[in-house]
């Protein structure tokens, strides 16, 4: 708590065309790990990108790590301290694991003497140290995406973007993958965007909750399970209770919207 913000976005809005993706968003996070989630289509990997430097904003101001995206210098150096998963990435299918995280380790300018090192401790702390010179296009969907991973972490970023980063992970990876999280939560921003309320449950420290691109609720697990009310269930697990919490905070800002005055929403339609 009080920790200086490492991502202070204001008045945040992406369009894609006619679609507004994200719309005036204000968002500010510090070190921890922030679960990002939203029902299909509600701008969390519009969000996710613009802060991975990978798309420019409509308008709006992103401050990363002190820096502002907006400046070409600034970006460059930001860029060296961030790590993004995308939720689709592209290889060169002949690369090894080893070739394919170094080859990022090197676009991320980590020192050539300390490189390959870096390289070896990203890929073990994904679980992939016994594929390392598997090349990629013999690895399952799986591990594909655990090397997606270790190429985010490579160089140890104080800004880990991760947009669903479980996804076609098996149970025993996905455990191992949320203390991994846990673990580099301790010290850098992580912000990840799920559709697996087990992850947020297991790994998060807080929850940005977006729907139609703009904060339906922001706060700690514990505030949106609440959200919830209780269940009656003596055995409900608390991946249950921030679902129904899920549901109760969407409910809300839904409600919230209808209630508006109808002039309101007539103009925002026409943005
Ligand atoms: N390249 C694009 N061209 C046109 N519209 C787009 C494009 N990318 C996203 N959109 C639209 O922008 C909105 C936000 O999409 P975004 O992918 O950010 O949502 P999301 O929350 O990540 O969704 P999901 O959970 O399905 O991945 C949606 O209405 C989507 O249809």
């Amino acid at each position: 708590m009080n920790q200086p913000a490492t991502v202070a976005v204001t008045g945040l809005t992406v369009r894609h065309r006619r679609t507004v993706a994200l719309d005036a968003l204000d968002l500010s996070l510090s070190p921890g790990i922030h679960g990002l989630l939203g029902p299909n289509g509600a701008g969390k990997t519009s969000l996710i990108r613009v802060l991975a430097t990978v798309a420019a904003p409509a308008s709006g101001r992103v401050e990363l790590l002190g820096g502002d995206v907006g400046s070409h210098g600034e970006r460059t150096a930001i860029r060296r301290r961030l790590g993004y998963l995308p939720q689709e990435f592209g290889c060169y299918p002949a690369f090894t694991v080893r070739e394919f995280v170094a080859y990022v380790a090197w676009l991320k300018e980590v020192p050539a003497d300390r490189a390959a090192a870096a390289v070896e401790r990203a890929v073990e702390r994904v679980g992939l140290a016994d594929r390392i010179d598997a090349r990629m296009k013999t690895l399952s969907g799986g591990m594909v995406r655990r090397a997606g991973i270790a190429q985010a972490i490579v160089n140890e970023p104080e800004l880990l973007l991760l947009d669903e980063p479980t996804a076609g992970l098996d149970p025993e990876q996905r455990v191992d993958f949320r203390a991994l999280l846990r673990e580099l939560g301790t010290e850098a921003t992580v912000v990840v965007s799920t559709h697996l309320v087990e992850d947020v449950a297991a790994a998060c420290t807080d929850v940005a909750l977006i729907e139609s691109g703009v904060l339906a609720f922001r706060g700690t697990t514990a505030e949106l399970a609440a959200l919830g009310g209780e269940s009656g269930d003596p055995g409900d697990s608390t991946t249950n209770a921030i679902e129904r919490g899920y549901t109760a905070a969407l409910r809300a800002h839904r409600d919230r919207l209808a209630a508006r005055p109808a002039g309101q929403r007539a103009k925002e339609s026409l943005r």
